[in-house]
């Protein structure tokens, strides 16, 4: 059967090629940019990341080179984080921050106060200041980047500002001391772009080198702890993922689940670090969990 113009537009929300990061601030959008020349510009750098990553994995390099200039050609990860920007608009959901921020004042973390600034005069707490490591920033006026309370360190394989430094957090110096290492981290949208499944399951693994262990008098508070946000495909329509595998997978790393939130787009998730895995430490292959024609294969994998 062949399907109808109209079945392709009226597209099946839950397949990933279908989705992009939908909470990006548009005031500054290049109005030129529909929203669906941004929507193929995101699916197919996607697309070609992930051909790229399955070309080196088997050794054809010549295959590879193809594919990366076909990459740049199509204005590489600059073009795609301009449209990551542009594509998005305050309607379909906004800076995701704001949902990380909002979580950690409904937690009641220790100083974290609503607002811009807010614990500004505010004489009854001493001030508290944490620091947290946003991988995969293009923003440096993000709500997380407008609280007192917040140190942030800003990191993008593409710095599109002097308030990010250029930096793949796969290769980031694994931290000395504690000095090194930061309360939060935050990777929104970051996850699904890494191209492989082993690649997303080392990229979990190491954010908890990179988190401070939890004092013992502070075991209330939700730091050490990840933000992340992936769409909502991801865990709700793929064959490999849902979410009570992610949460075997997390628990398996030391983190317990403090929030949870999904919209028709976006999966946001608030996982505290305990430092204690449960139980051994665990492998987690690809095994499908949801069999079905019109599933997405996002995927972790966890060695
Ligand atoms: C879709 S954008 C998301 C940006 C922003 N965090 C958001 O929520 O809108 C993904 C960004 O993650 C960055 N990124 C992906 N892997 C990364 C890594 N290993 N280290 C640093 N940045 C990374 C990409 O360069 C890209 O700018």
């Amino acid at each position: 059967m062949v399907a109808s113009k109209r079945k392709v537009k009226g597209r099946t929300p839950g397949l990933l090629s279908h989705t992009r990061s939908p909470h990006l601030v548009t005031n500054k959008s290049k109005p030129g940019l529909s929203a669906k020349t941004t929507a193929s510009i995101i699916r197919t750098h996607h697309q070609l990341q992930k051909a790229h990553a399955q070309a080196v994995k088997s050794g054809d390099q010549a295959k590879a080179a193809e594919i990366q200039k076909q990459i740049e050609a199509n204005g590489g990860l600059k073009k795609y984080q301009v449209a990551s920007i542009t594509g998005q608009s305050a309607e379909r959901g906004g800076d995701s921050s704001r949902v990380l921020v909002d979580w950690l004042e409904e937690l009641r973390l220790p100083g974290a106060k609503k607002g811009k600034g807010a614990d500004d005069g505010d004489q009854s707490v001493s001030r508290c200041v944490y620091d947290l490591l946003e991988v995969g920033a293009l923003s440096t006026t993000n709500a997380c980047s407008q609280r007192r309370y917040l140190s942030v360190t800003r990191i993008d394989l593409n710095s599109q500002s002097p308030g990010i430094q250029q930096q793949d957090f796969m290769a980031r110096p694994l931290p000395k001391s504690d000095d090194d290492r930061f309360d939060i981290i935050s990777l929104s949208l970051v996850l699904n772009y890494v191209p492989d499944a082993e690649g997303r399951g080392e990229m979990l693994k190491r954010t908890c080198q990179f988190l401070r262990a939890t004092a013992e008098d502070a075991s209330e508070r939700p730091t050490p702890c990840l933000f992340f946000v992936l769409p909502a495909p991801c865990l709700t329509n793929s064959r490999y993922l849902d979410r009570p595998r992610l949460a075997r997978i997390m628990e398996s790393l030391g983190y317990v689940l403090l929030r949870d939130k999904v919209t028709s787009k976006l999966v946001y998730q608030l996982w505290k670090w305990t430092g204690k895995p449960q139980g051994k430490p665990q492998k987690f292959a690809k095994v499908e969990v949801n069999p079905g024609p019109k599933r997405n294969n996002f995927c972790v994998v966890l060695k």
